[in-house]
């Protein structure tokens, strides 16, 4: 037990205590991707953003590869190719086992990925991921024909109707899941203005809270940031609700490690200037300043 104190938890408790309990209290299920799991149903965290940019300091997050993934997602793009160009590699795996079980070929990935980058038909045919995230952000099209932009309505709608209960997008597109490499799993965010802040809620259903969760905090916190500055707001709470959360078989030494440590004072983000549109973000427009995490910790991926 930690000494009585006045001073408010560090903000990474409530992940840490996640973690904590996933262990000591998770139920333990087979899964789809045959690693079994301890999982928890129906959780929920609140950071205030004035108090800090929630990116974990009990590890290291790569949140450059966080925040090209964000603006991926937002240029519309689904194909693998933009991605690798920026040495993002998180996203490989799913259609390199698509393309694996098709061809019967053992491709290993740098083989992979360098085909998807060097050579336009096999990426046409290979590099594609279906219509996930960014296809539904942006283009989410209608039974009578209209291709919708949710983000785009978005701000508008934040800007022009700021007390709206409908301030909100999803990518869970039920006529198109089963076309997508994985369905949406941040497939909810809804907004609120108060105060002159915008707070967000992300809603999960399926969270892998050691490898996947830490990078959906870091950006569902930064859209908020981006959508705040976008609408003249401050940026407020950012609130995440996992439905299944869970903590994968293979990752219970790592959530161990992890609870051994003390968080750190949280990073600042800054955003360096202020583009014309939500769509006109560049890599370079955001700093994360006073990072200093705890070392990395391996884990792999369950595809
Ligand atoms: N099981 C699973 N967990 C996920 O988090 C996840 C999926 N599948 N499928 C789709 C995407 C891909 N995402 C991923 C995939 C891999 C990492 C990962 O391996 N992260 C490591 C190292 C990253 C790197 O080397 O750049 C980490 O420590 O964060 C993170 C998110 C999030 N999603
Ligand atoms: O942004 C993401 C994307 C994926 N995940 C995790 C959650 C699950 O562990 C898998 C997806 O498997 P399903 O069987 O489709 O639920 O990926 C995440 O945490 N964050």
């Amino acid at each position: 037990m930690a000494a009585p104190s006045d001073a408010p938890p560090h903000p990474e408790t409530q992940y840490l205590d996640l973690l904590r309990d996933l262990l000591e209290r998770g139920t333990r299920r087979v899964d789809r991707t045959g690693v079994g799991t301890l999982a928890l149903f129906g959780r929920q965290m609140r950071f205030d953003l004035a108090q800090g940019f929630p990116l974990l300091t009990t590890k290291r997050i790569f949140y450059k590869a966080a925040i090209h993934e964000l603006l991926w997602f937002l240029s519309g793009d689904t194909r693998l190719r933009p991605l690798l160009e920026k040495g993002v590699r998180i996203w490989t795996d799913w259609p390199l086992a698509r393309y694996r079980r098709e061809t019967g070929e053992s491709i290993d990935q740098g083989t992979f990925e360098r085909r998807v980058l060097e050579d336009d038909a096999f990426a046409a045919r290979w590099g594609d991921l279906g219509p996930v995230y960014g296809k539904q952000w942006r283009a989410w099209e209608t039974a009578d024909g209209r291709v919708v932009d949710q983000i785009a309505q978005l701000v508008d709608g934040i800007r022009g109707n700021p007390t709206s209960r409908r301030l909100l997008f999803t990518g869970w597109n039920v006529g198109e899941l089963e076309r997508m490499a994985l369905p949406p799993c941040h497939m909810t965010y809804q907004y609120f203005v108060a105060d002159g802040r915008l707070s967000g809620i992300l809603y999960q259903r399926s969270a892998d809270t050691l490898l996947g969760l830490p990078w959906n905090l870091c950006e569902a916190a930064l859209l908020i940031h981006m959508l705040a500055q976008q609408c003249d707001l401050g940026p407020g709470e950012l609130v995440w609700t996992g439905a299944d959360v869970h903590l994968y078989l293979n990752h219970l030494d790592q959530a161990r490690q992890q609870l051994g440590r003390e968080p750190r004072p949280l990073p600042r983000l800054v955003i360096r200037r202020r583009p014309d549109s939500l769509f006109d973000y560049r890599f370079e427009d955001f700093a994360i300043e006073g990072y200093d995490p705890h070392p990395h910790i391996r884990a792999e991926v369950a595809v």
